[in-house]
């Protein structure tokens, strides 16, 4: 099986160009080819695919084998590789996902793809879209305070296409993550498990954060995250509704535009290709 490696900021994935035959079994191949000893190792497995609606259609699993409604670093990998692979020459794409379309923009220097611009649509704060149990009747969840082993925080929920709980805190270095992670991941207030963010506020501008994944844990990176902090910190009042979001991978930067949509603009890089042998 071909595979092209990819990553957005460090968040990497195993792409596999599906427009004329599809692999079966896809959580079994999501945690066989994402395992870091085993497999060509990655955060999960993207597949390109033909769309009857788009131009093209993304399928995304988590390196624990369950699907994605949506990714963003994925989304900015697959303007890259279509335009890369000669499968496309149209700017911009407009790709198919489990949580709608999505339009992708390269910004072009010269042949190059220099980085790529998602419209990520426009965010949900309602806990039915997110989904989050909704116990107290409010129809948000906006800094709501939850206890946990390792202390007391406050949690927004925000559905990018795909569930988030974001946490500002006063210092990234402070925070017991590898343990606050995935308790927040697996915490019962979100009906399908969510993302997690922890992010600090360096100015009205940039935002510093880190991610704990729902199915993949830690990764140097995560687009839809960033959106979803971005979105947090606007209605909180902790920024504008623009700012650079650093993450441990690189930067991103994303605007929450007046007509309601996110844009995210980043870097897709190419790191080798290669053929896989099937173990499952
Ligand atoms: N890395 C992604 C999000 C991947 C999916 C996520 N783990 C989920 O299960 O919703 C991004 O860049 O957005």
């Amino acid at each position: 099986m071909r595979f092209t490696k990819m990553h957005g900021i460090g968040n990497d994935y195993i792409y596999i160009d599906c427009m004329e035959s599809m692999p079966d079994r896809l959580p079994e191949l999501a945690r066989e080819m994402s395992d870091r000893h085993m497999g060509v190792g990655g955060d999960g497995i993207v597949l390109i695919c033909p769309s009857e609606i788009a131009d093209f259609r993304m399928r995304m699993f988590n390196s624990d084998g369950s699907e994605a409604r949506m990714c963003g670093n994925a989304s900015r990998c697959i303007a890259k590789y279509v335009h890369d692979h000669n499968l496309s020459h149209n700017n911009p794409i407009n790709l198919e996902t489990l949580s709608g379309i999505k339009v992708l923009s390269l910004n072009m220097a010269g042949d190059n793809v220099k980085s790529v611009t998602v419209d990520m649509g426009e965010p949900s704060l309602n806990k039915d879209d997110i989904p989050v149990v909704n116990d107290d009747g409010e129809r948000c969840m906006i800094e709501k305070s939850v206890v946990t082993p390792y202390g007391e925080y406050n949690v927004t929920a925000v559905s990018m296409g795909n569930p988030h709980g974001v946490i500002f805190v006063d210092n990234l270095e402070d925070i017991p993550f590898e343990n606050l992670g995935p308790y927040m991941e697996n915490h019962p207030i979100w009906r399908d498990r969510a993302n997690i963010e922890f992010a600090q506020v360096l100015s009205s501008g940039v935002i510093k954060m880190r991610v704990w994944e729902r199915g993949t844990g830690e990764t140097l990176a995560c687009g839809t995250g960033a959106c979803a902090t971005l979105v947090a910190s606007a209605i909180t009042g902790r920024t504008g509704r623009m700012a650079t979001l650093k993450l441990r991978g690189g930067d991103l930067d994303i605007e929450w535009m007046a007509d309601g949509h996110v844009m995210m603009t980043g870097a897709a890089t190419e790191v080798f290709q290669g053929v896989y042998r099937r173990q499952c």
